[in-house]
């Protein structure tokens, strides 16, 4: 067997083109080669935009190359910082260069940069001291924004090895350097260093629905976002036609990924949260836990199709006025033209003309009668028929027995209304229809987001124009939607029955349907404005915290079911989230999606995964923690205190000095956020940031632990852990989410006693620090 060894750039003599200087030479090679493709793109991008086009046809190909164009400036500003960042030495001789984009020369066309995500370039992070791959040496170079530092190296032929080097199984150096570098407020890509078992799930089949589980830490947004990158590569026709969505928790969620594609070369995907989901409405507002799970029920479907049917209206008798008559629809014929519009199973808006039709009909019939049927030709009926249709009496009867609605209309009359309400929830108790009651000016919140989505499903549009001119484009979209499909089951001698396929959940001629050409807009662009828009792929992170109804909608932005699914049971705080993958899949793929799991977790240091692992035992006995990948050398410590506010200003300096230039975030209970953001900012002058839609780039920032949810910090203060158990029904797992959340140093000030999940942490009398910082960082290392 071939042992693994590494040495850094002094040693290592065997192989052709190895000096330090050689290096630099190659990589500012590559540089002048972006910096050439960059000049060409950004000429083309004047010469293009000096076009006058004289037809919109013409407009529109010169506007789709000047995104063209615009585009891969931005990729190739995005890969400038460590274009290259590692290099192969193979058996046969063969040197490969892996960089974040593909280079090649222009004369021969031979390969100057591997783009990380091709075949060739994956030995770079699976060859190991047992699965050589042909590898013989990988090097990892050391990158300062263009200029080569220095490398390490990997032998994994031990003949290959200078006689000096160190023996080792993981060498890890790269790995270890990014784990401990201080926390910019940004999420860093993590292509240079992808691990094994990350690096399966980025190239995992696009097909189905592949869920991603995996305690704190464990690389699941980096490895979700690099997957993304990874299938816009390799599946470049498909997602360039129907794009990829990513999915967050919140905006600040989303803010702190946000640079990890364009730095991957990739700016195609749109990143929303659920609240971005209903095109038209800014979910801005926010509601109590137990109102937004009632919200995010399943049972909702009933609800809303129930708050159509009551707006279906049959009253015992209803009069029109018309040219002087009382006429009268009684119920008999009310509710026989409702029983023939619903029997067309179409949406309310699209069964209107057919109640309208039948209650016309009615009304003609009622006139004709009252003149005298037997005086009238087919002209004067004809005529009174169009009259009533004309009559603005008729029309407001019709508006009353089935109105034309909108889903915001809809839901806002249903919030405003205790009747409607209780019409529409026979199966919650009074105290629960409460809870949905609410101000119709009230912002809507993400809650409501799920309730449009599917209140536009059950209402449809109103808009036969539209239809028409869909109807024209169907054609063309029914042969593209074919070619999709093929393209999502690609080779049928491949298809594993157990996988599920794109065919198996929806037909051509469905996707077509959903296809719609809206002239030249990007396809994020077009995907975010357009409600019943198919993703290509869709990418769900934090997803354990969905709510039934919310992948109820997000199954209808993926018929083809092509989902990567990442998330932790452990660390559910909604309500209505999940803790059981099986529940929430069984209703749209029943079990045929795919799960598989991260174990490492690359963030928090093992002294706090200790201390956290107390929290998750009492969560579930059943959930394993994951196994940190590194000691820090640093023991987490409690401290009692008698008032936060003014405990947490001196406890946050000593962290602040503690990290030196790193970032410090205090987690707290949601009502003590603000009053300890005031007490800190008091006595700092750094600057200090609070509650949600956070500049992630601060020094301090005060948040509670759904907020937290997802990001990370070089030193984390919990302030009032019994707090945070006790605010929520899953506090506990708030608590767990709270402590995971640094790369370094963990602190708990506590003025009660210490919840008892939390004995391992070290007691101190003060909030100082105890030892030495720099002594606690020279002591951090690889376990
Ligand atoms: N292979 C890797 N190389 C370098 N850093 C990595 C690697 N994998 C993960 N990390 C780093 O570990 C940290 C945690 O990763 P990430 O936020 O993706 O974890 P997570 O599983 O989503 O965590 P949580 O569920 O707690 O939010 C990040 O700083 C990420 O960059």
């Amino acid at each position: 067997m071939a042992l693994l060894s590494r040495v850094s750039s002094e040693a290592s003599t065997a192989f052709a083109n190895d000096t330090l200087e050689d290096e630099r030479r190659y990589v500012a090679m590559l540089y002048r080669n972006v910096d050439t493709l960059r000049d060409v793109a950004a000429q083309r991008l004047a010469r293009t935009q000096l076009h006058s086009a004289s037809n919109p046809s013409a407009r529109a190909e010169r506007d789709a190359s000047a995104t063209m164009y615009r585009e891969r400036i931005r990729q190739l500003e995005g890969v400038d910082e460590r274009l290259c960042f590692g290099r192969l030495d193979l058996d046969d001789g063969e040197t490969r260069y892996v960089g974040r984009v593909g280079l090649v020369d222009e004369e021969d066309q031979s390969s100057l940069l591997m783009d990380w995500r091709a075949p060739a370039a994956r030995p770079y992070y699976l060859a190991n001291a047992i699965t050589r791959e042909g590898v013989r040496r990988r090097r990892q170079l050391q990158m300062k924004g263009r200029t080569v530092l220095d490398y390490d190296d990997e032998f994994l032929d031990v003949d290959a090895a200078p006689a000096d080097s160190a023996t080792s199984l993981t060498n890890e150096a790269a790995l270890m350097a990014a784990l401990t570098a201080d926390r910019t407020g940004q999420m860093r890509d993590i292509v240079a260093t992808i691990q094994g078992e990350q690096d399966e799930i980025i190239r995992a089949d696009i097909n189905g629905v592949l869920v991603v589980q995996g305690g704190p830490g464990t690389g699941k947004t980096a490895v979700a976002l690099h997957r993304v990158a990874y299938l816009l590569y390799a599946h470049r026709d498909r997602l360039e036609k129907r794009g990829a969505m990513i999915l967050g928790p919140n905006a600040t969620f989303l803010r702190y990924i946000s640079q990890v594609l364009p730095s991957l070369g990739e700016t195609g995907a749109l990143l929303c949260t659920v609240g971005d989901l209903y095109p038209g409405v800014v979910a801005t507002g926010s509601e109590p836990d137990d109102v937004a799970e009632i919200k995010g029920r399943a049972s909702m479907v009933q609800v809303m199709a129930n708050a159509v049917y009551d707006r279906q209206e049959t009253p015992p008798v209803k009069e029109v006025r018309f040219e002087g008559d009382r006429l009268r629809l009684t119920q008999k014929i009310t509710a026989n033209a409702k029983r023939l519009a619903r029997d067309t199973l179409r949406p309310h808006n699209e069964a209107r003309p057919y109640f309208v039709r039948e209650i016309i009909e009615a009304l003609t019939n009622q006139v004709a009668a009252n003149i005298g049927r037997n005086l009238l030709v087919d002209d004067d009926i004809e005529q009174i028929r169009f009259d009533l249709t004309r009559s603005p009496e008729v029309h407001q009867a019709l508006r009353e027995l089935w109105p034309i609605l909108t889903p915001e209309q809809l839901l806002a009359d249903l919030y405003a209304s205790p009747e409607r309400i209780e019409a529409a929830t026979p199966d919650l108790a009074a105290a629960e229809r409460e809870l949905l009651l609410r101000d119709p000016k009230a912002p809507w919140t993400p809650g409501d987001v799920p309730l449009l989505d599917e209140a536009a499903e059950l209402l449809g549009w109103d808009d036969r124009a539209e239809r028409a001119r869909e109807a024209a484009q169907w054609d063309a979209d029914l042969e593209y939607a074919q070619g999709v499909l093929q393209i999502l089951n690609y080779d049928e001698d491949e298809i594993d029955e157990e996988v599920l396929q794109a065919t198996d959940v929806i037909d051509a001629s469905t996707l077509a349907d959903r296809h719609d050409d809206d002239g030249y807009l990007s396809v994020s662009e077009r995907a975010a404005a357009d409600r019943t828009w198919a993703f290509g792929h869709i990418v769900v992170d934090e997803a354990q915290e969905l709510s039934p109804m919310v992948w109820r909608l997000l199954m209808r932005r993926s018929p083809s079911r092509s989902m990567t699914v990442v998330g932790d049971v452990a660390q559910t705080s909604d309500p209505s989230g999940t803790t059981t993958w099986g529940d929430v899949f069984a209703p749209y793929v029943a079990d045929r999606w795919r799960l598989t799991e991260l174990t490492v977790n690359y963030r928090t240091p093992a002294e706090v995964m200790a201390v956290a692992a107390d929290v998750l035992a009492a969560i579930s006995p059943g959930l394993t923690p994951p196994r940190s990948a590194r000691t820090s050398g640093i023991t987490p410590w409690c401290a009692r205190v008698d008032a936060y506010v003014d405990a947490a200003p001196e406890a946050v300096h000593a962290e602040t000095t503690a990290v030196g230039g790193g970032q410090v975030a205090v987690i707290a209970p949601t009502e003590l956020v603000h009053p300890l953001g005031a007490a800190i900012r008091d006595r700092t002058t750094a600057e200090v940031v609070v509650g949600d839609g956070i500049s992630l780039g601060a020094g301090i920032v005060v948040l509670d632990a759904r907020q937290a949810k997802g990001l990370e910090f070089d030193s984390v203060l919990v302030v009032d852990p019994a707090g945070i158990v006790n605010e929520s029904r899953r506090g506990l797992s708030d608590l767990y989410v709270a402590l995971t959340r640094t790369t370094k140093r963990l602190g708990v000030l506590h003025r009660g006693d210490l919840p008892a999940e939390l004995r391992r942490l070290s007691p101190r009398d003060t909030t100082q620090p105890t030892a030495a910082t720099e002594h606690d960082r020279a002591d951090e290392g690889a376990r």
